[in-house]
């Protein structure tokens, strides 16, 4: 590891727009290693008033729906915009030294090379909560460095989604035209989650296609039951080829953070996902430190072998352990 400075030193970089400093401590905040960690949190400490300003955005659709051809066209106009964007990119079925970074920066060309944009995948961890908790410090830090508007995209297919929705203020979900069955099975529990669809790749040959998935799937929402937030998901078509529908989509989710503005909805929102962050770290803090107890993996063993056996119910060795 390269030469660590002070918590401060980080700090005042960061709100400087440092961006190797940020860099550093991105990786600082996804190290596994205590001391790492311990940094880490002294920073985030120090940069924790200069949070919470941007507009925070996940973004998610199936592989191959265009999600990083649509985040080069949305963030390049966001950057005309004079907005400064970071884009963070969770892929948690990436290997740690797996091609997902090299791929993003290649695929993200014109944004990457950017000065008013700052992309950083985040590394699959053993875990949803790990990568959720690194993703959330990530997304903290570059706030604190002046990033106004991050972006968080996801390639997961499944669970990834529930962990980015707890990340953001606004769930955007990329769906392709005529792929209907996707109504059925897991996307119904993730577009319950959305506050928007976007039908991308609306131009050429599938412009008229896009148009007709547009209506099914504003109609299949209104099945939906009412989310509560007086905020129907609208549902967009758009291409990042030609630009179609980009700006639109901004200007829903400056409409929707001005109405949760007013409605109280978004701190409602912003405080719920810290205290759902707050008692998932403390679960997991508290297994954690259960389970280094030293000796405990013995006698973890010793129990088990007489539950196999029957010998004693596992409400009881639930018990046993806690009264230790
Ligand atoms: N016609 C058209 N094609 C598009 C559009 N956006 C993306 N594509 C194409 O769709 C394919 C997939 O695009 P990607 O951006 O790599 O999509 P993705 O697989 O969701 O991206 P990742 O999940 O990030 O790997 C590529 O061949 C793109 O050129 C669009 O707006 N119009």
């Amino acid at each position: 590891m390269r030469h660590r400075l002070a918590p401060h030193q980080y700090a005042d970089g960061i709100l400087r727009g440092d961006r190797l400093l940020l860099s550093r401590a991105i990786t600082l905040a996804e190290s596994s290693r205590p001391d790492d960690q311990a940094l880490a949190q002294a920073v985030l400490t120090q940069v924790l008033p200069a949070t919470g300003r941007s507009i925070r955005v996940g973004i998610t659709g199936v592989p191959g729906v265009g999600k990083s051809t649509f985040i080069e066209a949305f963030g390049s106009y966001l950057i005309q915009q004079g907005y400064r964007l970071a884009v963070l990119a969770i892929d948690p079925t990436s290997q740690r030294s797996g091609g997902s970074l090299l791929g993003d920066k290649t695929r993200m060309e014109t944004l990457s090379m950017n000065p008013a944009a700052y992309i950083r995948p985040s590394p699959a961890g053993d875990s949803l909560g790990g990568v959720a908790q690194h993703t959330r410090e990530t997304m903290l830090l570059c706030e604190a460095a002046g990033f106004d508007v991050i972006l968080i995209e996801t390639v997961g297919v499944g669970q990834s989604e529930t962990v980015v929705h707890g990340l953001v203020d606004f769930f955007l979900l990329l769906m392709l035209a005529g792929a209907g069955d996707e109504l059925q099975g897991m996307k119904r529990g993730i577009m319950e989650l959305a506050d928007a669809l976007a039908i991308t790749k609306a131009d050429g040959d599938t412009t008229a296609s896009a148009r007709r998935a547009q209506l099914d799937y504003t109609n299949a929402l209104h099945l939906f039951p009412p989310t509560g937030t007086g905020w129907p998901p609208p549902v967009r078509t758009c291409s990042a080829l030609t630009g179609d529908g980009i700006a639109d989509l901004w200007t829903m989710i400056l409409a929707h953070q001005q109405q949760m503005h007013q409605n109280g909805e978004f701190q409602q929102r912003r405080q719920a996902q810290q205290l759902t962050w707050f008692r998932a770290l403390l679960r997991q803090r508290l297994d954690a430190r259960f389970y280094s107890q030293p000796g405990m993996s013995e006698r973890l063993a010793a129990l088990e072998v007489q539950i196999r056996a029957g010998t004693l119910l596992p409400a009881a060795a639930v018990q046993v352990l806690l009264d230790e």
